[in-house]
């Protein structure tokens, strides 16, 4: 059912590099009354993101960078241990992920299983992010990796029962990098 919304104002708050806005709309309730909201609403376009495991050696493969959102809001050093992933620009969520696989680890990736899409924040930011997993082996690895311009990313290789007792510990706490090695344990992936 599509939702009953009149949108009485879109204002443009910044447009920099990404685009927040500020909507007012009126929205009609369950009860058939209805309200109005102001909410501040953050494009950053849609991404996708993508678990690489080898059964074999029961590991993954994981980065490493620095996010300024996350050095600003107490993670010390702002090192972000993260699934590797990408902002879609004008590519299919698959191209995106296979492009970035290579750019950002130096694997390049067979075949890939689309797994799900998830909303990452959906209280203001407008991001559907795409999740991926496919299997890697060291001779799928063209090159370092390491990213693009001035991405400055370390690629780490983990044993997957070191990898969940790192999000126990703390050590990983990225929403899509939890989500990424839960469903490894929940699909049989890895043990
Ligand atoms: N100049 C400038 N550059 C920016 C800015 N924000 C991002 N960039 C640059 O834009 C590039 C984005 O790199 P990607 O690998 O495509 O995206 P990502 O930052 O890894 O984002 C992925 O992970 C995010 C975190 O989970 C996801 O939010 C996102 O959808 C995507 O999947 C990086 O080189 C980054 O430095 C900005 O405000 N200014
Ligand atoms: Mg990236």
């Amino acid at each position: 059912m599509a939702a009953k919304i009149n949108i009485i104002k879109n204002k443009i708050l910044s447009d920099n590099w990404f685009v927040l806005r500020n909507y007012t709309y009126e929205l009609e309730k369950a009860d058939g009354s209805k309200v109005q909201h102001k909410r501040e609403v953050y494009d950053r376009g849609n991404g996708a993101t993508i678990l690489l495991y080898n059964r074999a050696k029961n590991s993954v493969v994981l980065i490493r960078q620095f996010r300024m959102a996350t050095y600003v809001n107490n993670n010390q050093d702002g090192m972000l241990l993260e699934a590797c992933a990408g902002l879609l620009d004008d590519d299919s969520p698959e191209d995106c992920i296979r492009k970035e696989a290579v750019e950002e680890t130096g694997y390049v990736v067979g075949e890939v299983e689309k797994l799900f899409e998830a909303y990452m924040s959906p209280g203001g930011v407008t991001e559907l992010i795409h999740f991926f997993a496919a299997e890697y082996d060291d001779a799928q690895r063209s090159h370092t990796g390491g990213g693009v311009e001035d991405e400055d990313i370390e690629v780490l290789e983990i044993p997957y029962p070191q990898a969940l007792e790192m999000i126990r510990d703390g050590r990983i706490k990225d929403g899509k990098t939890i989500m990424l090695l839960q469903h490894a344990r929940l699909a049989g992936l890895l043990v």
